[in-house]
């Protein structure tokens, strides 16, 4: 018996907000679990303490699977993006403990190393197609064996995934939110060519994946992933909206182009059809969003029995806790795909001191016993909790769209 006898939110905003849950058991050992839901940070906090605090104290921090159930089950409304974000925070917590009671790095616990390390991608972007691949050339200098391409679109003041100038990309960078314009059209446009010429200039040994992050009906993408096919994509991300799992099948029969899913997946039941039917190829569900390490290793398995692999989501929103938690996944589970590597700022990373590491392109959580990555709380609570919303998107025509 390891007696929970204290459970606390810290919330930290080196850079961007961090919520990060702590547990205590009665011998002292702690373990922290990220419950940051970018944009709506602050119901998890209240999740978390006003709800799930209160159960947890007295618990056996070792019953992780009993815990997860009575949090799951114990609330009657399943499933939600806060709920399983702060099922995740207790879930990480708990493992950490364990794997810190057992004197192991987690990935040991969770049955070994089935790779090196994790393959990761990083994001190269640019305001035109040759700033892009100038970032990309940057990044396979670097080591990357994966880079994900997003470019400017022509006639469109923003686009997703594209850094203002001079500065890092951090979408959520309003108090309220920024407002975009979108053209389908436009949009369609480019993406080809800017493929076209990466393949010309990085030839055929890295990766290559793009996101189109929500915004094309299944027609459309499917149009786009058979456009796409000269040039072999690792993946396409959320070509279209995926709270209709069969829209996927029109995609599916008409494009060979990879495709990815599921950042904003909270449960196996948001991807159910989607790996049942092998619509998609990776999926893209991470620990912080989909009910932590317990819930993510039986969509893992789930998803093999499919030959669906993984392909986390790791944006700077994801905290270095949930990335330390992503890597001890990613390394154990056969059906490893890849992992998202997007990195924390220096003020972010000395607020969460971390035992992972990147080489030639791959990542490893490190040996640390535990999770491998801790928080400095003085530091953390240097850095007060600011407002910071996602932006929307409209059609030219003022339509609020998908962001
Ligand atoms: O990293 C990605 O693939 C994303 O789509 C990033 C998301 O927009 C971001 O995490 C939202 O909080
Ligand atoms: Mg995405």
């Amino acid at each position: 018996m390891a007696e929970i006898i204290s459970a606390r939110v810290i919330v930290t905003c080196p850079d961007r907000n961090f919520v990060t849950l702590k547990i205590e058991t009665a011998d002292g050992t702690t373990g922290i679990g990220d419950a940051t839901l970018n944009g709506r940070e602050l119901a998890v906090v209240s999740y978390l303490q006003d709800h799930v605090i209160p159960c947890l104290i007295g618990r056996d921090a070792h019953r992780i699977e009993d815990i997860w159930q009575y949090l799951y089950k114990g609330a009657y409304w399943r499933r939600g993006p806060v709920t399983m974000c702060a099922i995740a925070a207790v879930d990480v917590a708990l493992w950490d403990i364990k794997a810190k009671v057992a004197g192991l790095p987690l990935y040991q616990l969770l049955g070994g190393a089935s790779r090196e390390g994790c393959m990761v991608y990083g994001h190269a972007n640019g305001a035109t197609i040759e700033e892009t691949i100038a970032e990309a050339v940057r990044h396979v200098e670097q080591g990357y064996r994966a880079v994900r391409l997003q470019a400017g679109v022509p006639g469109l003041k923003s686009t997703y995934g594209v850094a203002k100038p001079g500065q890092r990309y951090e979408p959520a960078d309003g108090a309220l939110p920024t407002e975009s314009l979108w053209s389908t059209e436009k949009y369609l446009r480019s993406v080809a060519p800017l493929f076209e010429r990466a393949r010309e200039v990085l030839g055929w040994d890295v990766h290559l994946l793009h996101d189109v992050h929500h915004r094309l009906t299944p027609i459309e993408a499917a149009r786009l992933g058979v456009e796409l096919e000269p040039y072999r994509l690792f993946w396409l991300e959320d070509p279209t909206p995926a709270e209709n799992q069969a829209g996927f099948r029109l995609i599916r029969e008409k494009t060979t182009t990879p495709l990815a899913v599921g950042e904003i997946f909270n449960t196996i039941w948001d991807c159910k059809q989607l790996i049942e039917e092998q619509l998609i190829d990776h999926v893209r569900a991470t620990i912080v969003h989909a009910g932590g390490i317990t819930h993510m290793r039986r969509i893992a398995s789930f998803a093999d029995l499919h030959q669906v692999r993984t392909g986390c989501h790791g944006a700077t929103d994801l905290s270095p806790v949930c990335m330390a938690a992503a890597l001890h996944f990613g390394l154990s589970v056969p059906n490893f795909g890849i992992q998202e590597l997007m990195p924390h700022t220096a003020k972010t990373d000395a607020v969460f001191p971390h035992a992972y590491s990147f080489k030639d392109g791959m990542m490893h959580p490190g040996e640390a016993p535990g999770l491998g990555v801790e928080i400095d709380e003085e530091l953390a609570a240097k850095y007060e909790y600011r407002r910071a919303y996602l932006p929307v998107a409209r059609l030219e025509d003022g339509t609020l769209f998908n962001w």
